[in-house]
């Protein structure tokens, strides 16, 4: 078990069957699981992302901080290459969250 094998990283490791023993049915429904999942984590980073945004307004400090996009996209290709997926796709989709965040951002302001 490495990091590489994210999908059976779990406490009860050798009972889970590996996706090749699975039926198709089982297959789509753990995607559905993990489409679920994915959607609940990238409500929690805009929440996170906007409590931010908050504290800046508070502080006086502008909204969009490129230093800190580029430490997101550069932590978004490591963790791509941690686990060998492709660190462009990666890092388009985190541009993309970046972005949905500034959108959301300067609609409040
Ligand atoms: C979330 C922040 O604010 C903005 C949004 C970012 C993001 O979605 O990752 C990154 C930098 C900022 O432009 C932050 O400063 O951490």
């Amino acid at each position: 078990m490495t990091d590489s094998d994210p999908a059976h990283d779990t406490d009860d490791a050798g009972l889970e069957p590996t996706p090749d023993e699975m039926s198709l049915d089982e297959l789509r429904s753990e995607i559905r699981e993990i489409d679920s999942e994915l959607v609940r984590l990238i409500a929690r980073r805009t929440y996170v992302a906007d409590s931010i945004a908050r504290v800046k307004d508070a502080e006086g400090l502008p909204t969009v901080d490129e230093t800190q996009e580029q430490r997101v996209m550069d932590r978004a290709g490591e963790n791509a290459d941690r686990f060998d997926v492709d660190s462009n796709l990666v890092k388009a989709i985190f541009r993309l969250l970046i972005e949905l965040n500034k959108v959301e951002q300067r609609e409040r302001r």
